[in-house]
């Protein structure tokens, strides 16, 4: 039931006389209901509302021609759910005047704003979605001699324009402007997860509006992005506020991938066990949203994949309940975790640092720092220990593991969890440490896409990234042959040391796989299931039905998809569950862009389902530039030392016997026989890699 606001002289009498602590927890209790204040909340309104200006600002500024409203900047750190929002509110009831708070997403301000006016206290926002009569309405109220609105909620585009900005030198040189509050403050900061260029442009409140206290607002505490928030608003000698994020009612439990049969499944069975929640998942690129959002969809979960374009609508969408679970690219929230996932970031990060180390001293800063964080982030996952205690450490809090009071896996379960990372290091030793067990050769024309960018984390600011490179080759198996590519670039002997590596790498892998078979009761986690095949033939077929209206001329059913499938599955079948997925993920995404035309070369090109024998690669070869797949990660086979393997002549002809793979080893010791032959025949062996290719292509 809505309240009639308490008149100010009954609360805090005249401005000119500082506000007191009963004062204002009179006016918290009168409107919000809650008892007291809590964590750095009072001390942030008093700040605003009473601190002094320095007084080189005011000499600085010439502050003294505009009526001195008193108060000091303030940035105030809480965690999320830690009460900022009162910090501006209580300094809004509190003075005669408004409260501007600039405000990053059209939902929030919508919710915040009925909430205040439920609670009797007048606040409004301008959005683009308002009628020109709201709008009016708001700028007459603006405009009059004693305006009854106390809030006022805009987003930081608004305040770019000019029009606006001019209302605002109005309603300041008035002397009715009493605070500006930027929430979610982290937005300035491109260090920040969430940078909006809008807000870096709020620096003009402060130079248009002076005089005016600035309280920012966030819970990202991330030291470089504090800086940067205060650096770019502007903020004058603010009072800095951090609480502690500890969040008591926060369950923090680690997932690890690779002891689960079906982690989407998982994910499925966790969230609806949970009933009607909202939820949000991160994943590490932007193609397994998309894929895992379908997923999660098609398993009745109402969901969306977070991009670029329709970032704000989805999250407006979140936040009003309209969708359950928005499946997002930023790392550190429910967690699942994977060997491979971390594999790539790895590589991910070394590379970014590699590259940056080369630029500025403050890239190569932050490149390191991410890694660092990373590294943190793997111990996270990978040590034992309170997960609370750690998160804290990671925010510069040094607490004790009894403040967790078991509301983590690693306290309640400690021999499960234990028993899990025992698990985890069996499951992933061939696949862990310096070396890797997985090999994976690839092409030497591969090796010249280094600079391409083939992630999302190198290629953030193009949104618009060719959709071909969204889509294929995004495996671990590319970037580790990318790693060694680069090495070998650098130092003759760096790839030298690579190649034993591998060698030895694979030498561990197949011993490993030799005792895992001789295990014949024992299951390999990683094996590709006939359900989880299932499942990607259903994922795929749905995929072309959604489509359709692309594939108009085809004639779109389970064959088809089982096609597809097949042939995802024929190529992946050894490297594993997460390899195919991830390709599996791919094919969704193309067929969210290709022609009618190409998919029916595609499926026209391929065989049926499972029984015949295909040529590895063969369909991916058919059309190249607009294939998914693109076949980076292939075991290259030297016609020399392969003995002689035919090729067809055209990959039309479908069913042909696939040629005998060499191991590594076998690749690697062939060559260094062929080394010693005479020099000419030396060239077309040591140069069989990329033979190879051009001999595929010539097919095509
Ligand atoms: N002093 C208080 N006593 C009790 N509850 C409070 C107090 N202050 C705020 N709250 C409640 O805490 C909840 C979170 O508040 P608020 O939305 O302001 O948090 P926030 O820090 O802005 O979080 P976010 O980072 O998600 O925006 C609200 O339900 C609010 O009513
Ligand atoms: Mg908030």
């Amino acid at each position: 039931m809505s309240k009639t606001a308490l008149p100010l002289q009954n609360v805090c009498g005249t401005e000119k006389k500082a506000i007191k602590k009963e004062s204002l927890v009179k006016l918290l209790r009168w409107h919000f209901g809650h008892s007291d204040f809590r964590g750095k909340q009072l001390e942030a309104i008093h700040a605003v509302l009473s601190g002094p200006i320095p007084r080189f600002y005011l000499r600085v500024h010439g502050l003294l021609e505009f009526r001195f409203r008193g108060g000091r900047d303030c940035f105030c750190l809480m965690p999320t759910g830690g009460g900022k929002s009162i910090c501006y509110q209580i300094p809004a009831l509190a003075k005669q005047g408004i409260v501007l708070v600039v405000s990053p997403l059209i939902a929030l301000m919508e919710n915040q704003v009925t909430a205040l006016k439920e609670k009797g206290i007048s606040a409004e926002f301008l959005s683009s979605s308002q009628t020109l009569k709201d709008k009016n309405k708001i700028y007459e109220d603006l405009g009059s001699g004693k305006p009854s609105l106390r809030l006022l909620y805009v987003t930081p585009e608004l305040i770019a324009t000019s029009g606006f900005m001019a209302r605002l030198t109005k309603i300041h040189a008035r002397g009715l402007l009493n605070l500006i509050a930027i929430d979610e403050a982290h937005c300035v900061s491109t260090w920040g997860h969430d940078f909006r260029p809008s807000y870096r442009k709020l620096s003009s409140l402060r130079h248009h509006l002076p005089g005016i206290p600035v309280i920012a607002l966030t819970a990202t505490a991330v030291p470089k992005v504090q800086e940067d928030v205060i650096a770019s608003l502007c903020l004058q000698n603010p009072l800095v506020l951090k609480s502690s994020f500890n969040r008591s009612n926060i369950y923090y439990e680690v997932r690890y991938k690779d002891l689960l049969d079906d982690p989407y499944s998982d994910l499925c069975n966790y969230i609806k066990s949970y009933g009607d929640i909202c939820a949000i998942v991160y994943c590490l690129e932007r193609t397994t949203c998309d894929d895992l959002a379908l997923h999660l969809s098609q398993n009745g979960i109402s969901s969306a994949g977070l991009n670029g374009k329709l970032r704000s609508t989805i999250l407006d969408n979140w936040l009003s309940s309209k969708t359950q679970v928005v499946v997002a690219t930023v790392a550190f929230g429910l967690l699942y975790y994977g060997v491979d996932d971390c594999r790539r970031m790895q590589f991910i990060l070394g590379n970014a640092t590699k590259k940056k180390s080369h630029s500025s001293s403050l890239e190569d800063g932050s490149s390191k720092k991410s890694l660092a964080d990373f590294r943190q982030m793997v111990e996270y996952c990978e040590e034992p220990g309170c997960r609370r205690k750690k998160i804290l450490q990671s925010f510069g809090e040094e607490v004790s593991s009894l403040l967790c009071a078991k509301s983590c896996d690693a306290c309640r379960h400690p021999n499960v969890v234990s028993k899990y990372l025992e698990e985890l290091a069996t499951t992933t030793s061939f696949r862990k440490g310096s070396g890797s067990s997985r090999i994976y050769i690839s092409s030497a024309s591969d090796f010249n896409v280094e600079e391409r960018h083939f992630s999302e984390f190198w290629n953030r600011d193009d949104e618009a990234s060719g959709s071909e490179e969204d889509i294929s080759d995004s495996d671990d198996a590319v970037e580790m042959a990318k790693t060694a590519a680069h090495s070998s670039k650098t130092s003759g002997r760096k790839i030298q040391d690579k190649i034993e590596l591998l060698q030895r790498a694979e030498e561990n892998y197949y011993r490993s796989k030799n005792n895992t078979d001789k295990q014949a009761n024992k299951v390999d986690k990683n094996a590709i299931s006939g359900t989880l095949r299932d499942s990607g033939k259903q994922r795929l077929l749905n995929a072309m039905k959604q489509n359709q209206h692309r594939f108009s001329d085809l004639e779109i059913d389970s064959t088809s998809a089982e096609k597809l499938e097949n042939d995802c599955y024929k190529k992946y079948e050894k490297s594993g569950k997460s390899f195919y997925l991830s390709q599996m993920a791919s094919i969704v995404r193309w067929l969210s862009t290709v022609s009618s035309d190409e998919l029916s070369k595609r499926l026209g090109n391929m065989v049926g389902p499972v029984t015949e024998v295909v040529t590895p690669g063969a369909a991916d070869y058919s059309s190249p530039s607009s294939s998914p797949i693109v076949p980076v990660v292939t075991r290259v086979v030297d016609e020399k030392v392969s003995g002689g393997i035919q090729f067809a002549a055209s990959f039309s002809q479908d069913t042909i016997l696939p040629p005998p793979i060499l191991s590594f080893s076998e690749f690697i010791n062939s060559r260094k026989a062929s080394e010693n032959q005479p020099s000419s025949s030396k060239r077309q062996s040591s140069d069989g890699v990329r033979k190879d290719l051009e001999k595929k292509t010539k097919y095509k």
